[in-house]
């Protein structure tokens, strides 16, 4: 079945979105990617859904549960193996505390958010997310 990836695996990262604003989370590792501000998130698991993985990531890593609502178009080569696709997803429950991965976050207004280093990879997906927050 061809799903769109040429048999690379799926990192999903999550476009936390809560009155109004983006969740950013501030990589703690690895050393290339330390510093640098992502849409939090993780690998797919062999058989799990990408939405599936998105609220197990988020979880895992931030103590929240989110419904996923949709994919954001496009996804962007990370390594040889990995690509990202990002989900937009509205926050149900929790407040984001860094638990793992992460040493600190952030909810972005629309007019800040660009004030935190992205990692390249993830900017389109950002402003593609920054535009259905201005409404
Ligand atoms: N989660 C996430 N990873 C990203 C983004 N942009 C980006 O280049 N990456 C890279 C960093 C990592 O090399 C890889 C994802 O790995 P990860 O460490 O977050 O995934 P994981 O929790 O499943 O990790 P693991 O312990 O199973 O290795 O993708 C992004 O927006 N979100």
């Amino acid at each position: 079945m061809d799903d769109g990836t040429n048999g690379r695996r799926v990192v999903v990262g999550g476009a936390v979105c809560d009155k109004g604003r983006l969740l950013a989370a501030r990589r703690t590792a690895p050393p290339a990617l330390a510093g640098r501000w992502e849409l939090p998130g993780g690998k797919v698991e062999p058989g799990e859904r990408v939405d599936e993985a998105l609220v197990r990531e988020l979880r895992e890593e931030l103590g929240i549960e989110v419904e996923p609502v949709a994919r954001v178009a496009g996804e962007w080569p990370l390594t040889q193996e990995l690509v990202l696709h990002v989900w937009r997803a509205r926050l149900l429950a929790g407040a984001p505390r860094p638990l793992q991965d992460h040493d600190e976050l952030r909810w972005l207004a629309p007019d800040e958010a660009f004030d935190v280093d992205w990692l390249d990879q993830d900017r389109p997906a950002v402003a593609a997310v920054v535009e259905t927050l201005k409404g």
